[in-house]
This record gives structure tokens, sequence and C-alpha cells, in this order.
């Protein structure tokens, strides 16, 4: 089925229309500094094309996880700040995001303007269960942008969440693919053919329930699944090691123990890890055997012994996609994992895809070479559904017919 692109909604034409842009802003900030901005500079052509076509562009997008209500530390200010500088124009920022200042915001927008509203995570119905709920909020969304509106899908990232701002509202404006999806579904889409052959996938962070569930599904088709971060705790506990403070999903414990079942030599663990006393970059640490962690740590990052195991399997490999970071690398004594890691990917001859914020953001902040990598996708979850075979609740809504 085919699906509409900006290029069909330019062709249209967009002088004096408000279009509403959903883009995947979620960039890692450190206060409110934000330490790496690629999420922003992938958003810019998108919004740029739109802007320069005489569009007024009105920006949607979340930032963190917030609870369904304003939260100063999850304000999109930061990133209105940062898109302004990089679009050379001012970028206001709503103060709310269907309220009266959103409405005041876009009725004061010119042609070409550019305006963002606040986090769409601050109403609760943006996320909610209740598909009527979030039928209620799109339409308020859709209702900003009057007769004449269009909605542009560009947030890659987000494109796997059954979103109000990503999928109802694609359901109530006409939709359109923008440029960053289009273009991340091609690369993706070699990876789901035959690629190339030993394949390699590397999981890793923080998102440990939702990353869990894409495993099952993959390893049919992966080759070696080489798991560190986050992620690793509950398999170490699922083969009875006690993991002290790590991160855990308890209620995963079984489901781990099935895919170490079927898994057998494919899915490997790390040997050793980095523990500490503490979440911090000034606490103790330690370098102990992963069934080694004692009461009181919590391991923040895999140990060297498991770098070299894991950079041995991705030396030889086809084809690679890896996504989530090996431990904490926002903070030195926990990066060196994601270093090497990400270090022997880019040394290998493998077709090589990283995705993910906080991935693709370390591969930057760590000083590795971006050309060492045949793409950087901005989604992790999404690339890894994607992969998994799953449909994109954001891609499919764009299908004509669908709506
Ligand atoms: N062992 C660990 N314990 C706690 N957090 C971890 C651990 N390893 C990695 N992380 C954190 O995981 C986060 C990224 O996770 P995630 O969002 O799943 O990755 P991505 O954004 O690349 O998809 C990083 O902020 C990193 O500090
Ligand atoms: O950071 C994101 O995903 P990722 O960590 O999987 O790359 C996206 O912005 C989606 O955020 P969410 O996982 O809170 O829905």
């Amino acid at each position: 089925m085919a699906t509409k692109t900006l290029d069909d909604l330019l062709g249209e034409g967009v002088p004096g229309r408000i279009v509403l842009v959903r883009s995947d802003l979620n960039v890692p900030l450190d206060g409110s500094t934000i330490t790496d901005d690629g999420r922003v500079r992938a958003a810019l052509p998108t919004i740029r094309r739109l802007a320069e076509a005489g569009a007024r562009v009105v920006v949607t997008a979340h930032l963190g996880r917030p609870k369904g209500e304003p939260d100063a530390k999850y304000s999109l200010a930061p990133v209105a700040a940062r898109l302004g500088e990089l679009l050379g124009a001012d970028v206001p920022l709503a103060a709310d995001v269907t309220g009266d200042s959103a409405r005041q915001t876009v009725a004061a927008l010119a042609d070409g303007g550019v305006a963002l509203l606040e986090n769409v995570r601050f109403d609760p119905r943006e996320t909610s269960k209740d598909a009527g709920e979030r039928a209620a909020f799109a339409a308020e969304l859709a209702a900003l942008t009057g007769s004449g509106g269009a909605f542009v899908s560009d947030g890659f990232g987000v494109v796997h969440r059954k979103q109000a701002s990503v999928y109802e509202v694609a359901e109530t404006l006409p939709a359109y693919a923008g440029g960053l999806v289009l273009a991340e579904l091609e690369v993706l889409s070699t990876l789901t053919g035959e690629p190339r052959r030993p394949y390699a996938v590397v999981l890793g962070g923080s998102k440990v329930s939702d990353k869990l569930a894409v495993i099952e599904a993959l390893l049919p088709k992966v080759d070696n699944l080489l798991v560190g971060g986050g992620m690793c705790f509950t398999f170490l506990a699922a083969k009875g090691h006690a993991v002290g403070n790590s991160l855990l999903e308890s209620d995963m414990i079984d489901t781990c123990k099935q895919l170490l079942a079927d898994a057998g030599d494919k899915l490997v663990l790390p040997s050793d890890v980095v523990v500490a006393d503490a979440f911090s970059a000034d606490a103790a640490t330690r370098t102990v055997a992963a069934d080694a962690i004692e009461d009181g740590w919590m391991g923040l990052d895999i140990g060297p012994d498991s770098v070299r195991a894991f950079a041995g399997a991705l030396e030889g490999a086809g084809t690679t996609f890896w996504n989530g970071p090996m431990g904490v690398f926002e903070m030195a004594p926990f990066a060196e994992g994601t270093r090497g890691v990400a270090q022997a990917i880019a040394d290998s001859a493998a077709f090589s895809v990283v995705g993910g914020g906080d991935s693709a953001a370390a591969v930057r902040l760590l000083g590795l070479p971006e050309d060492g990598f045949s793409h950087i996708s901005t989604g992790g979850g999404a690339s890894l559904e994607y992969l998994e075979g799953k449909e994109l609740p954001g891609v499919a809504v764009l299908e004509e017919g669908v709506r």
C-alpha cells in the first residue's frame, strides 16, 4: 500500500498551511544542557524543507518519561533553544501542549516560522492505554492546525509507540511520512532480507523489559546475541547468580531462563563486570567475575574479559546491529565496556548499524569514528522491533487505506 511522503505534501503546496511535525527530540541532558544534539540535527532537514516552502511548522515531541503531568525537569526548553540555533531563527516554545499557550503560539506563527509544543507526555492522554483518550488528545493536536492542516511523521525513534502524537493524530489529519522515517526504514530493510553472515546483535542499555521482549523473536534470525548493559543482570540472576543492587527485572527471570535454554551458545553474557558501591562517578569500583557480585554492589559496566570476548565475536561478523550501551558510559569509570565494543564494531568489516538515542550519543561522546559505522540510527527500540519483524504502528498508520 502506498504511503504519502513529505515530497507529496510539498508538491501539494504548503504556503500558509499549518503542518504538525512529530519529531523525536528525546536528547540526553545533563541538567538543562544537551550532551548530544544528534536527534535535533536529524530532525532538521524535514523541518527546514517545510519552513523554506512557506509552511507554518508546529513541532511536537517528547522528552524522557514524565508521569503525564508538567515537570520542569522534562521541559523541552533546551531543545527549543538548540533547534533555534541550528535553524538560525527563533523557535518559540508553547508552555503547554494543546492549551491556550499552544493556540497562541501557533496563531503567532508567520509563513516559514517554526514553533515547538511543550513535552507531549505532559498530557496523560498521550500514552494512555485507552484509545478513546488518545483519540481525544490527537483531535486537540490536530485542531491546532486549523483548516488545511497536515501531519508529518518524522520521529523514527517513536514509530514503535502507539501513542496519540504518533498514531491517532495520523488517523485524524492528512498524514505523510517524513524524510528521516523513510531513510531509516530503507537502511534497516537491508538487514531483514539476507544479512551477510555471521549476523551479530549486541544489546545493552537500561530499557530492560522493553528489550527483553525482542530477544525471543531475534534469536532465530541471528548467529550471535551479545548481552551487556543493564540487560545482562536479569540473565545472570536467571542463571542463579547474585546481582547485588544491579538493575534487575525480577518478573522477567523466568522468561530469561527460557531464553537461555532456547538460545544455547548463541547468547553470550559477560564473564566479568565492573561493580560500584554507589551509582556515582566517584564510587568505589572493582572488577569481579559475573558470578561473584557481592551484596551492596551494583554492576555498572562489563569488564575487560567480556570486552575481549565480545570483540572476538564481532571481529568476524558480516553484519552487526548494536543497541544499548554496555555500561553507564556517561560516567568515565563505566565507559570502557561501551568504548571497547563500539571500537570492535567500528574496526570490523561488517555492515554495521547502531541504533538508539544513547547508543548513538555514546559513539559521538566517546570520540569513536562515526564513519566506522555503516548507519547510525536515531531509534533503538524502533529499530529492534523492525528487525524483529513486528509492525511499527506509526509506520502502518501512514499507509493509505488504513485510515
Ligand atoms: N549496568 C547498567 N546499569 C544501569 N544503567 C545502565 C547500565 N548499562 C547501561 N545503562 C544505561 O542505559 C542507558 C541507555 O539505555 P537505552 O535507553 O536502553 O539505550 P538507547 O537509548 O541506546 O536505546 C544509558 O543512559 C546508560 O547509562
Ligand atoms: O529514546 C527513545 O528510544 P530508544 O532509547 O529505544 O532509542 C525514543 O525517544 C522513544 O522513547 P521511549 O522509549 O520513552 O518511548
